[in-house]
Parts: C-alpha cells; sequence; structure tokens
C-alpha cells in the first residue's frame, strides 16, 4: 500500500500524512524530510545556496528513491512536487492512491501568512500580495493536483477529521 498526498504549501499533507500513517499502521514519509536528510541541509538552505533547479532535481531523485525502493507507507510530497518534470508521471506510475488535499486560497492565505519563513518560494511575498500570489500559483499547479486519483477538502475540518475522510477514501 502506497499513499501519496499532494496539494499546496500549507494545505496540511505533512500535518495529516502523519496521522493518516499512524491509523493505518503504515510508515509516514515525508519527502521535505528525505530531502532535507539526504541532502544535509534544510529546505531554505538549498534553496538558497544550490538554487531551485538543483532542489527539483533532488526532488525527484528522492520522489523515485521513495516510490520504487519502499512500499507500506503514506508519503507527504512537497507543494510543488507533482508539478516538475516526470513526477506526476512517476507517482500515478507507483500507485492507485493518490490525494489532492485541496484547501480554498483564503484558507490557505491564514495559514500560510504565519509560517512564510521556512517556505522560501513565498517567504519574500509581502503579506498583502499573499492572496493573489497564492490564488495565481494554484491556477497554474491544479493542472497537475486535480490528476490525483481523490480530491479531499480540508477547508473547515480537523486533521483527525481529514486523516479519517482519506481513509475512507482509499482502494
Ligand atoms: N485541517 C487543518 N486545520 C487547520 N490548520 C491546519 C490543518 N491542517 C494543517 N494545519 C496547519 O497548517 C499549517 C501547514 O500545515 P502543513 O502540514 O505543514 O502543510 P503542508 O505540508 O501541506 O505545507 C500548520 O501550521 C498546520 O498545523
Ligand atoms: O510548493 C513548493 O514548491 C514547495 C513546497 C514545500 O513543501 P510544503 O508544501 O510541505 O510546504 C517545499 O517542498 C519547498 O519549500 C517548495
Ligand atoms: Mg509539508
Amino acid at each position: 500500500m502506497k499513499i501519496v498526498l499532494l496539494g499546496y504549501m500549507g494545505s496540511g499533507k505533512s500535518t495529516i500524512g502523519k496521522l493518516l500513517a499512524q491509523n493505518m499502521k503504515l510508515q509516514f514519509l515525508d519527502l521535505d524530510d528525505c530531502i532535507e536528510e539526504g541532502e544535509g541541509m534544510d529546505i531554505p538552505e538549498i534553496f538558497k545556496s544550490k538554487g531551485e533547479l538543483y532542489f527539483r532535481k533532488r526532488e525527484f531523485h528522492y520522489l523515485e528513491e521513495v516510490l520504487n525502493g519502499k512500499d507500506n507507507f503514506v508519503l507527504s510530497t512537497g507543494g510543488g512536487t507533482p508539478c516538475y518534470g516526470k513526477n506526476m508521471e512517476t507517482i500515478l506510475g507507483a500507485t492507485n492512491n493518490v490525494v489532492y488535499l485541496k484547501v480554498s486560497i483564503p484558507g490557505l492565505v491564514a495559514r500560510l501568512s504565519k509560517e512564510k519563513s521556512e517556505r522560501p518560494l513565498i517567504r519574500d511575498i509581502p503579506d498583502e500580495e499573499l492572496p493573489e500570489f497564492i490564488g495565481k500559483h494554484l491556477f497554474e499547479r491544479n493542472a497537475f493536483y486535480n490528476r490525483a486519483h481523490c480530491i479531499v477538502v480540508g477547508d473547515n475540518k480537523t486533521p483527525d477529521e481529514i486523516a479519517l475522510e482519506i481513509e475512507g477514501s482509499i482502494l
């Protein structure tokens, strides 16, 4: 059993992936943690010292390593993971349990305005420009997220409720 969670930054992939894995007695893997561990640097450091292109290359490497090398896990991806190169094909080729955790733009803005610093793509966006930035970025990324097998809405629900809903949708 391989479950992959997709969604924009702040949609709750890391939080809910951990709960879902506990509930389903599966290993929890966060792709950002795999990258940080493998590279010996945290995400902002990688972006700063090596650039986004390097990050995306390593992201694909660790994605393939997890999907092809492991089983019985919940994988929380990064918000950009499905949107580059062959990543979405690779994910869809590995499992029939790909879930898009969908959160509204106001919901994402409320969460991300408090947590910009660890996310290099938004850390320098002024708060008043966040809704417009996220709206445009999400519009571009939705084409990838919408290829998931199942969409679960994450607004106005607790992480536990969402994890249970995802569990109910797993094949
Ligand atoms: N269902 C939820 N309701 C309210 N806040 C949430 C919910 N899920 C996650 N959060 C909060 O939103 C923030 C981003 O969550 P995180 O799991 O890091 O998202 P992602 O991994 O998708 O970027 C965290 O502060 C987390 O506690
Ligand atoms: O959306 C993105 O491109 C990114 C999302 C981040 O993960 P979260 O979605 O867990 O914040 C992390 O992979 C990196 O900062 C890039
Ligand atoms: Mg995360």
